[in-house]
């Protein structure tokens, strides 16, 4: 058998009816060779759905996957987290299960890594993108989370769940040091790993598809966590005592309230 160098992670809850499109597509989009060297690993919060079954299912008929089940945690970046200290290869790359991020770019996300630490799918590039039957609202609160996490990165789409990384980067840091309290895992990662600062992020283009199979897991409660979080990314990144920056952000996030005002009231 030859060596595991790729790992795709795939944070998973209430997901059974997408494991297998996304195992398939998966594979087939790797093809013989880069299938002999990728695991995919399901990172599930004890779903008691038949995910687990699944995957066993999968696994008989000759695919290199797991699921790990977690019966005291949950958590879509904990569990990112979870998978990419559990997993064998030095490439890794997330990407939900729902379909919504194309296994078919996966093989360009894993040639990114070969030369960028960072591999990042944006779905803000010319010719992809959101899908148009993306609420209105959905659309804004994404822009608005994008435009606060501007000073943080220069990423164009630090918001995406589908990214990857070279693991010897994840091992500068302490498992402590990584915030994975709600979604948004990709900005805390590149704000807070020692990356080389220049020619380090791969972008990816990828149009953003609809779920078909089960729900969306978004909730007010990661909005919150989300602003907790950049509080305490722009501490990290600029110092306590910076009052200008947290008046920046006050300010942006006025503005970000007045937008979303202007466009209920169009
Ligand atoms: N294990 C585990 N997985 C979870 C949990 N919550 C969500 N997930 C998994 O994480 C993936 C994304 O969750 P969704 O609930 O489908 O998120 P979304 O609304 O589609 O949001 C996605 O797109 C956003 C971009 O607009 C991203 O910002 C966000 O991170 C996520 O990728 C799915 O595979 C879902 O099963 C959890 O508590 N535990």
């Amino acid at each position: 058998m030859s060596e595991i160098v790729n790992s795709v992670i795939v944070p998973a809850y209430h997901e059974k009816l997408n494991i297998k499109p996304l195992t398939t597509r998966l594979f087939a989009a790797l093809g013989n060779e880069g299938s002999n060297t990728t695991e995919l690993i399901f990172v599930d919060d004890n779903s008691r759905d038949g995910s687990v079954e699944e995957v066993e299912l999968l696994q008989k008929q000759g695919y290199n996957v797991r699921i790990i089940v977690r019966t005291d945690e949950r958590g879509l970046s904990s569990a990112v987290m979870k998978g990419f200290y559990e997993a064998k290869g030095e490439y890794l790359i997330c990407m939900d299960a729902d379909l919504q991020h194309p296994p078919e770019s996966v093989p360009a996300m894993f040639k990114s890594l070969r030369t960028h630490p960072f591999a990042l799918g944006t779905r803000y590039a010319p010719g992809v993108g959101i899908d148009k039957d993306w609420p209105l609202y959905r659309r804004v609160i994404s822009n608005g989370a994008r435009m606060m996490a501007r000073p943080l990165t220069t990423a164009s789409d630090p918001m995406s769940g589908f990214f990857g990384l070279q693991k010897k980067y994840l091992l500068k840091a302490q498992p402590g040091d990584i915030n994975s309290a709600g979604f948004k895992i990709a900005l805390e990662l590149l704000a807070k790993l020692p990356l080389p600062k220049n020619e380090s992020i791969g972008e990816i283009p990828f149009s953003f598809g609809v779920r078909t199979e089960g729900e969306s897991k978004l909730s007010g409660k990661v909005a919150v966590q989300y602003l907790l979080q950049l509080k305490e990314l722009y501490v990290f990144k600029f110092g306590a005592a910076n009052i200008a920056l947290f008046l920046f952000f006050w300010a942006i996030l006025a503005l970000y309230a007045l937008n979303m005002l202007l466009s209920m009231l169009w």
